[in-house]
This record gives C-alpha cells, structure tokens and sequence, in this order.
C-alpha cells in the first residue's frame, strides 16, 4: 500500500549525469527506498512553501532531489542539487503542462548567474523577440514562465543563458526565430511536429507524464546505464551555441576560445565525430586531433571512442604534438638524433658546451639558452638571414646585427655538439619536422591551442592543404602554462573572421570562478593572432560555497590544513578530489604525509592520475584538462607562487620577468579552475603575491 512510482524526467537525468559515481549510486538507492515507502522519515520528504505538488527529500548528506508530486502515489523526480540549500526555496521552480506537447516543464526561473563581470550593455537595445506577441510564443509552444524574462532579453548572450535552463521545445523555438524563422515557418516545422494528439488538459500531471513529450524514464534502465558510465551528459547534450560551433561549414581554420570549463574539449570531440562522420567510408586515417600533453591526448582517445565509438576512431589519428612531430622527423631524416632531450634542460647544456668547447665566451650561458630557445627555435628560424630579421619581443636586450651573427655562429655549434652526442631537444624536434612535414590529413582539429608553438602550427599548416575546414582550434590563452607565443596569421593560418568564444562555464561554480578571475586580474592576454582577449562575460550558472583561503605558520601546520580540510569534505576516497602543489618535492611530501594519515594518495603523472579513485595529487602542470568535485590549492605562498628563481630576471631583464611571472599566475589560474563545487587555497608564512588581499582575508 505504501509503494510508491518514481519517474525521473530528462531535466533531472542531466543533473544526475552530472554527479560523481558515488552520488549516482546515492540517488540510484534513494529512487528505491522512495518507491518502497516514499513516507520514511529518513528521505524527509516535505512539501515547501504551501505548494502542493513540488516537494523536497533527502538523498544523503549533502544532496537532495526535488520532487514532483503527480497525485496519489505517483511521484516524479525533477532535479538534484548536491548543494543542501539550494532546494529551501521552491519558489524560483515552476512546472506546468505544455498546452501544445501536453509533457510537463519544470523551469528554473530564476538566472542565478549573470556575467560576473559587469559587462555595460548599450543603451536602450531593443528587445530581442519584439517582433512576436505573448500569445504567439506560447502558442509555438515556449513555456509560459519564462515570458517575462525572454520579453527582457536583448542579446545573444541572454539568450543563450536562458536556453540552458529552457524546456526543449522553449529552446527550439527560440533559436530557430533568433535565426530569423516567421512565426508560420516555426509552427510548421517546429512545433506541429510535436502537437499532442489529443487535447491537453493543463491540470491532469497524471495523464500528461505518460505523454512521450514529458521525456519520463520510469523504469531504473536509465540510471543504470549511466552507473555503467556508458555514458555522460556532454555526450549528448550540447549547448546550441556548441552545437553551432561544431556542425558549422568553415571556409578556413576557425578557432574556438573561452574560459575555463566552458566545454571547448567537449567541442573539439564533437567536431572530429562531427568531421569523421562526413567522409566517405574508406581506410587511412584523414583526421588529425592532437593537442600539447601526452595525458591529454590519452584522454581525447578515450572520450573519442565513447562519444563516436570504434568507427569514427578508426578515421582519426589522436596523438600530442610532439610525438607527431617526432614521427615526421624520425620519417623523413634517419639520420636524425635519437635522444630526446626536455626543453628544460636547455640552460644547463648550454653551459656545459660554453664550457667544453668554447672557453672564455662573453656571453651569458642563460642569455643565449633563451635566445635560441625562444627567438630561434621558438619562432622556428632556420636561416642566419631570419634571424636577423627576427622580432624579439619578449627579450630583455637589444642586439645589434654583428651580435646577431655571434649568436647564430654559437647556436649553430651548439646544435652540432648536441648532434654528435645524438642528442636533441623538443624544440629542435618540432622545427626539423615542421621542414619536413607534407599533406597528410583532409582535416586537423587542436585542443589546448595556446600551448603550441610556431613550429608545431608550422607543421601542422603543412599537414593540410588550406581551405574548407582545414583546421579547427579551441583553447585558452587565460590558461597559456608553457613558454610558446605566436601569431598564428604570420603562420599561415588565418583564423580572422572565424574566431569565436564560449562564455558559460559548466564546470565551476560562480564563487569559484570570481575568485579565479580576481587571480588573474590586471594581466592582459592575446587572442592568438596579435589582438588582445579577456573573459568578458565568462560566467556559470552554478553556485555553490565561497572558496576557503587559509594560511599557516609553517609548511609542517599547512599540511595538516590539507588533512583537515579532506576529512572536513567526508574524506572523499573516489577520486573525487585532489591537492594541488606548485613543486614535485611538494607533491612527495604531500603523499606521503596522505599515506601516514591512513589516506589513499595517488599520483598524477604524466600520463595521467595512475589510478581512478583514491585522492589525486600532483604539480600544477598535471592538472591541466582534468576536473576535480573538491580541490586543495597547497603552497600558494610567496617564493612558490610564482617561482623564486624569476626573481633573477627582476632588474636584468624585466620583460622576461613579466612573462615568466605571467606563466605562474596563468597555472594557478588553471589549477583554480579544475574544481567543481568546492576549491580551498592554501599557503604557509606569506601567501602568494597573486593572492589579493580580498582573497587572503575572506576566510584567512
Ligand atoms: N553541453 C554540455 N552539457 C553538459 N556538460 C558539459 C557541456 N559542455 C561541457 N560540459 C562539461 O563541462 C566540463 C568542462 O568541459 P571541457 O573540459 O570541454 O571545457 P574546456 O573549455 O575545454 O575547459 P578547460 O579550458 O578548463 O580545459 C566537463 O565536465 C564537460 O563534460
């Protein structure tokens, strides 16, 4: 008599998708303890605020469903928040039955997050949908409890905003007038199609959740099947401006930015599905997606194959860069040296060849270590006359042309000495290739753009002949953590005209993303083509607690703040969250201090966190393109954040200062923005000059 029936409707299945294993399980034995006896007092099941249908009940600790009450028995969950207090006040939710489809909409009716920047609208803008009455709209099937904000709306941007909280058909209906549709042509094509058979009677929930518009998963198929991780939200639910972004024809190389979060990977895979899906059957691989870290691409592999399975891998070649790079060169130069060398160690055989073969040399070692790191291979110059040509803008001192020429003969005996040891760096890997590199792919997709440099987009244009949907880029300069800076139009590669940016963040939560951008604040970044970026209008619209920003007396007093503050989170051991270092000897003592605490530690190498649950930790550079529930940001101090050893450049040479500078805060930036719902920021003795003093005194 008690048992109850539980339906979940689409809107609340995103947000489950979006939950960790471990809450997907909660909510997988909520539904059944729900349908046994939907009145036990542990799910707390309370109607709120004098509304009789929408109700509230509790999942675990910090999660609750929101609820639907249909009559009887019967019961329809439409939503989840792992926020406890999201949920105390209803009355931003509204439902209603469609009086075209007759399924029922639940809306949340209130944008919780507007740009948090402030952006200034132009005065008086005309309303975006003047054009159609109130009647119409409801009649082409939008849902009524969003007219008073679509009658605000007067850009892109709003609307895009309001698309992602709209029932489908609101958001069908919309685009396609936005895009310029009559009102005849939406109703013949939009709505009609979806017009219930029979007539709607906007009060009967019972009748209008067996509708096929209601979009109700009553059977626990669903829930299972994401358990399985069989699948995941951004598999199947792009935003429109994404999905915009990715069936769209390009007569040249487009690139795609945006901040943190804002779904340019998830775009970037649904592109070369998208491309791989286009061609004819055949064999070869005509797709290149490739991107800077190893880990990385490891990671575009496997989210590849999920979302288009073995027939769409089978047409992409998914590699990083600098293996690529190393396959032409290995392809077409065998005499080529085999030892590659990290581009770190540069400096130091810089000296040591200054010294073995040169002697008394009245040049600095670790001036003329970034000269050619960075003016020669860095810009790829491979002739004494390019190099005397060459802008050096990031470098601290003029040289004048017989300097030049010193410079070139050193870097040119340099690069012998290294060949007869068989030895050669990255850089050096990439520039040969990008000589050799000829046509072998229809089309090239890069993510994590920002972090190529010009040989790399050198040999990428030679990979692929120039023209329609050549090349296809996303990445974020905000987020730019190795040394490389281009301008990708002296490249080859014409991106103007085909630049676009995202702008919502699905990842982060507002507080978080505030104060990231407050990290970041004063520092100007490029768009890639010699123009300049910014994240005006970035934003998200989940919300969540304000960030903790903690300091210690000593490094020993910090690490116990990180045991704290996991045990604080209920010592989440599903690999739900991670700590954050600036140093690897950090990272080290970080482990094993987790290890002696009973805590299950797990390093993220290079390839990759090396197992899936426990708790993650790692350098800040690991942590680029992962996503964390709960992030520890540990040794945020001064002389850590940003490294001390650029404090030698402070008078010598200032610009390489200011970049090196910018680099540190651009890892923090990244590291900050890994988190999802909750990010704490540590440090001992004096915190990181990054950290403004509205950070460090909010919760200091
Ligand atoms: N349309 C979508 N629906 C649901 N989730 C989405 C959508 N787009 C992106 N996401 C989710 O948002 C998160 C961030 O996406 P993604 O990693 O692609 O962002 P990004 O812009 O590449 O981030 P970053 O620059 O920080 O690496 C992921 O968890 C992704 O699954």
């Amino acid at each position: 008599m008690s048992e109850a029936t539980l339906g979940v409707i689409d809107r609340a299945e995103k947000e489950i998708m979006k939950l960790s294993r471990t809450d997907i399980g909660a909510v997988y034995e909520f539904m059944h303890k729900f349908r046994n006896n939907p009145d036990q007092p542990g799910l707390d099941l309370k109607t709120l605020h004098g509304d009789t249908r929408l109700m509230a009940a509790r999942i675990k600790r910090d999660l609750r469903a929101l609820l639907l009450h249909l009559g009887q028995r019967e019961y329809l969950l439409v939503g989840v928040d792992r926020r406890s207090t999201v949920y105390e006040d209803l009355s931003r939710y509204a439902y209603q039955i469609n009086r075209v489809t007759g399924g029922i909409e639940v809306i949340d009716t209130q944008p919780v997050g507007d740009s948090i920047i402030g952006r200034v609208l132009p005065a008086a803008p005309v309303p975006l949908f003047a054009g159609f009455t109130d009647v119409q709209l409801v009649e082409l099937g939008v849902a009524e409890p969003l007219l008073p904000e679509i009658r605000g709306l007067t850009d892109e941007d709003g609307l895009m905003t309001l698309l992602d909280r709209a029932p489908q058909l609101t958001v069908d209906v919309l685009f396609a007038l936005f895009d310029g549709k009559t009102y005849e042509l939406v109703l013949e094509e939009i709505t009609t199609p979806v017009r219930s058979a029979e007539p709607v009677d906007v009060d009967d929930f019972e009748a209008a959740v067996r509708r096929p518009a209601s979009q109700v998963a009553t059977d626990d198929e669903a829930l299972k099947f994401m358990l399985a991780e069989s699948f995941q939200a951004w598999q199947i639910f792009l935003h429109p401006t994404q999905r915009r972004l990715v069936e769209r024809r390009y007569s040249g190389p487009a690139r795609v930015g945006g901040g943190p979060g804002t779904g340019k990977t998830i775009v970037a895979l649904h592109r070369v599905t998208y491309l791989a899906q286009q061609l004819p059957p055949g064999p070869g691989k005509p797709i290149l997606l490739t991107t800077f870290n190893r880990n990385l691409a490891a990671d575009l592999r496997i989210r590849l194959r999920a979302l288009g399975g073995e027939d769409v891998l089978a047409r992409v070649e998914v590699v990083n860069i600098d293996r690529l790079a190393a396959q032409v060169l290995s392809e077409g130069d065998e005499r080529a040296p085999k030892r590659k060398i990290d581009d770190g160690q540069v400096p130091q055989l810089w000296r040591r060849f200054l010294t073995a073969e040169v002697g008394d040399c009245p040049w600095d070692p670790d001036f003329l270590a970034a000269e050619w790191d960075q003016v020669i291979l860095g810009q790829a110059l491979v002739s004494r006359a390019a190099y005397f040509k060459a802008r050096r803008p990031f470098r601290g001192r003029n040289l004048t042309r017989p300097e030049r020429d010193q410079v070139w003969d050193l870097a040119e005996r340099f690069s012998r000495w290294l060949t007869a040891q068989d030895l050669i760096t990255w850089r050096q890997v990439a520039v040969r290739a990008a000589a050799l590199a000829v046509h072998r792919y229809q089309h090239v997709v890069v993510d994590e753009a920002q972090d190529l440099s010009a040989a790399h987009w050198r040999m990428l244009r030679a990979m692929v002949p120039a023209g329609t949907d050549d090349m296809f880029l996303t990445g974020d300069t905000h987020q730019r953590i190795y040394d490389n800076r281009v301008t990708l139009g002296s490249l080859g590669i014409n991106i103007r005209g085909r630049s676009s940016r995202l702008t919502l963040s699905y990842r982060t939560t507002r507080q978080i993303l505030a104060a990231a951008l407050e990290i970041m604040s004063g520092e100007v970044y490029d768009d890639l083509d010699g123009g300049q970026e910014d994240l005006a209008g970035y934003r998200s619209l989940l919300r969540g607690a304000q960030p903790a920003f903690r300091g210690a007396a000593t490094w020993a007093a910090e690490r116990d703040l990180i045991t704290e503050q996991i045990a604080a989170w209920g010592t989440p051991s599903d690999g739900s969250a991670a700590i954050c270092v600036p140093t690897r000897e950090l990272a080290a003592d970080v482990m094993a201090h987790l290890e002696a605490a009973g805590l299950s530690p797990v390093e993220i190498g290079p390839d990759g966190p090396k197992q899936t649950g426990g708790v993650h930790v790692g350098t800040m550079h690991r942590f680029k393109g992962l996503e964390y529930q709960q992030m520890i940001i540990a040794g945020v101090a001064d002389g850590l954040v940003p490294r001390r050893m650029i404090d030698r450049y402070r008078s010598g040479d200032p610009k390489r200062y200011e970049k090196e500078r910018q680099r540190d805060r651009s890892l923090l930036f990244v590291a900050a923005t890994r988190a999802r719902d909750e990010l704490a920021v540590l440090w001992h003795g004096t915190p990181s000059p990054f950290l403004t003093e509205r950070l460090t005194q909010a919760t200091g």
